[in-house]
């Protein structure tokens, strides 16, 4: 049988002999048939494009504060997560996350109750205007179920701390302010914290209204996955004081170990809480 090689033209076209060529048969423009039945195709001119790829993390929990309060510290002591902890602000410059063990007191399907935490970078009074380290780690949070607010008990006024944060949640995505929270008065192990622990707490847990009260939240934008991107840049007409309560308001020393295990009974009643409502669909 006799045999020939054929070569590849500049145009892509796969170079059929000549006395060949003459046989060959065009079905489409781009698209002949050869002698022996090949299909030959006219390659086509490639195309570039540039993309700009945007990381959002996913996580059931996004621990929110003021820089240093402890929210990596806390990360760290729920987790087998090593982010690095210091004694200045913005020392986390990106989300770190970990992985909260599932209930024990489950027994068998503690698996089910297993969470993903997001630590955030320290946000600051104007942070959604860019401030600090500005707004782009604030989308993290969109696809989280439970937002924990992370206080320093000891800081001199964490009332105010608290409610720069929630007011900047608020100016980012009012949806935020709508998902079940759990605030974490950390710090206890100093005297400063401790003194002025209940007074705190009390007020803390004052500021918002009765759950229920609230009529523009639905259950798509409790499970974060609904929210327009639109919703990101208007701060809404509502005040801090209308829309939910914490969950509750747990006191801690994440560094000490202490109220660890209330805050995490805490934590998992907000998401059991959220397991509650249908997801939509991906
Ligand atoms: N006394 C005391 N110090 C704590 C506690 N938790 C954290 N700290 C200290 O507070 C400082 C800040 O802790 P981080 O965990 O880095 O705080 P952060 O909120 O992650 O800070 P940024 O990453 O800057 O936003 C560190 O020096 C911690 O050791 C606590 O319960 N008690
Ligand atoms: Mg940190």
């Amino acid at each position: 049988m006799k045999c020939s090689l054929l070569g590849v033209d500049k145009a892509g076209l796969i170079d059929v002999p000549e006395y060949k060529r003459r046989k060959a048969m065009a079905l489409s423009p781009n698209i002949m048939r050869d002698a022996s039945d090949k299909v030959l195709t006219h390659g086509q001119p490639g195309e570039e494009v540039s993309l700009e790829l945007i990381l959002r993390v996913v996580a059931d929990v996004g621990l929110v504060g003021l820089p240093n309060a402890g929210k990596s510290t806390l990360l760290s002591a729920i987790t087998l997560a090593r982010p690095d902890i210091a004694d200045y602000p913005f020392t986390t410059l990106m989300p770190n996350l970990g992985r909260l063990g599932g209930d024990p007191a489950l027994g068998a399907l503690q698996f089910s109750s297993e969470a993903t935490l997001a630590d955030l970078p320290g946000l600051i009074e104007g942070a959604h205007l860019g401030k600090g380290l500005g707004r782009n780690f604030l989308r993290h949070l969109r696809r989280t179920r439970v937002i924990v607010h992370v206080v320093d008990a000891a800081a001199d006024d964490p009332v105010h701390d608290y409610k720069i944060v929630r007011e900047e949640l608020r100016m980012y995505n009012p949806q935020y302010l709508e998902r079940p929270y759990v605030v974490v008065l950390n710090k206890i192990d100093l005297p400063k914290a401790h003194d002025r622990l209940s007074s705190l707490a009390l007020e803390i847990s004052s500021i918002g209204c009765e759950e229920g009260h609230d009529k523009s939240a639905s259950k798509d934008d409790l499970n974060g996955h609904q929210v327009s991107s639109e919703a990101e840049v208007e701060g809404g007409e509502k005040e801090l004081g209308d829309y939910p309560r914490p969950q509750a308001v747990v006191a801690a020393s994440v560094l000490r170990h202490i109220g660890i295990d209330e805050m995490l009974k805490e934590i998992r009643a907000a998401l059991r809480k959220c397991f509650d409502h249908k997801l939509p669909e991906p």
